[in-house]
């Protein structure tokens, strides 16, 4: 049976077919050539599944998309501060090619636009034999399971009509910013957005960065979380150039495009999506790519600024049981323990108060606690002690493995089997 999923990558395709306008980047040869009809589209869930319709084998150059791999890689190498000291985060408002740095520190204002991310590519390490492209692709590889390669014409027909891009690169080095040769910067940037990817590739990639830097498939952490997260508060103040405000209000995720006509796009913790169309509009964004992320940000429920439902209650049940003779009121919690849903367990319990000594918390169903929960926890486990009650806590999964009041006093734990044999 053919997936619903590809049925509606499909309609993605046929219901943006009319939409012809803008032209392909005219400043590199080679991709003014692209044919203009191609259109494809893919989509990976943090399960790491890809679903992709259109010219899906197609091949084209990541161009800008790999500014912010580039960018994570720089700050795995360096650390952030490092990093910021010499790249800010501040969206410029400026198109990408812009010659342009923040006049009050002399530093690229992010790592998204040409200016910061040449400087980007000069910060990656590379090591005697193995260069920063070299390390670029490799990262490529990890994210999308396949060798990645460099377009060689594209990156000659960039390399022939680089002017700006040099002209960037030698106020960035008259600035301060860029050490080393000018030229040699450009070469290999120009050589890391030409890398040869598909949109089932940057759909993989893209779901890496949704999964908080682990590949879905093999498993791998190929980012660290903060880095990873990080990465994408630039995306989404930034990747979009001057366009960055329009998209945030309409598609509403950390995105990246290229001049090539790829778009990425991540929702955190569901999945990454990646469009293709060569076809530019003014900003430089893919006309048709966007039109596409729209409606994938419509149907599929994507914009992260959507308040979605509250998170359940944490609290499934509360049982009144005998326990050898005493009475004793059992919580069971379910799901993710998360601020609104720690909260409303907390107000039960005050304004409630557990009427037995005894309290029994069993969190078998909990799957996370996240830290403001455990905190929160823990001052409600102070509380009760100072009260009076005696609190035992049943975790058999380790959730809270460390667990103790906020006072560091240990917290009586039971397993299962002792529960259900005390509750008979
Ligand atoms: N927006 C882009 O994709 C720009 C990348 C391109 N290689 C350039 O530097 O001009």
């Amino acid at each position: 049976m053919r997936s619903p999923i590809l049925d509606y990558l499909d309609s993605i395709i046929t219901d943006t077919a009319h939409i012809d306008s803008g032209a392909t980047a005219d400043y590199i040869p080679e991709l003014a050539a692209a044919d203009p009809t191609r259109a494809a589209v893919a989509l990976c869930t943090t399960n790491g599944t890809v679903y992709a319709s259109g010219d899906a084998d197609h091949q084209f150059s990541i161009q800008s998309m790999s500014k912010p791999f580039a960018y994570a890689l720089a700050i795995e190498d360096h650390g952030l501060d490092y990093v910021l000291d010499r790249i800010g985060v501040e969206p410029s408002g400026d198109a990408f090619n812009e010659l342009s740095l923040d006049p009050e520190t002399g530093k690229p204002r992010n790592p998204m636009i040409n200016a910061g991310a040449i400087t980007t590519h000069t910060l990656i390490k590379a090591d005697d034999g193995t260069t920063a492209v070299d390390r670029v692709l490799a990262f490529f590889a990890d994210l999308a399971e396949r060798p990645v390669e460099v377009d060689e014409a594209v990156a000659a027909s960039e390399l022939r009509t680089a002017d700006r891009n040099l002209g960037l690169a030698y106020l960035l080095h008259g600035s301060g910013s860029l050490s080393g040769d000018p030229a040699k910067a450009v070469a290999g940037y120009i050589r890391q957005c030409a890398a040869s990817v598909t949109v089932s590739d940057l759909a993989l990639m893209a779901a890496t960065l949704a999964n908080g830097g682990v590949q879905p498939n093999t498993g791998k952490q190929l980012l660290c979380r903060p880095t990873n997260r990080h990465l994408l508060s630039v995306m989404a103040s930034c990747g979009m150039y001057d366009a960055a405000g329009n998209w945030l209000t309409t598609v509403g995720i950390p995105a990246k495009s290229g001049v090539a006509g790829g778009i990425i796009g991540v929702l955190p913790g569901q999945v990454g999506v990646a469009v293709f169309s060569p076809r530019l509009d003014a900003h430089g964004n893919s006309a048709r790519g966007v039109a596409m992320m729209e409606l994938l940000s419509e149907d599929l429920g994507l914009h992260l600024m959507e308040a979605s439902r509250p998170s359940r209650s944490s609290l499934w049940e509360t049982q009144i049981v005998s326990l050898d003779g005493t009475e004793a009121t059992i919580y069971v919690l379910q799901g993710d323990l998360v601020l609104s849903s720690i909260e409303s367990l907390v107000h039960e319990i005050l304004t409630h108060p557990p009427r037995t000594d005894l309290v029994v918390f069993d969190m078998s169903r909990v799957d996370e606690v996240l830290p403001v929960a455990k905190r929160t926890s823990s001052e409600t486990a102070t509380k009760l002690i100072d009260e009076g009650y005696r609190i035992v806590i049943v975790d058999p999964e380790g959730t809270i493995e460390d667990f103790t009041d906020s006072r560091g006093r240990a917290v009586e734990r039971w397993t299962p089997e002792q529960l259900s044999k005390a509750v008979g």
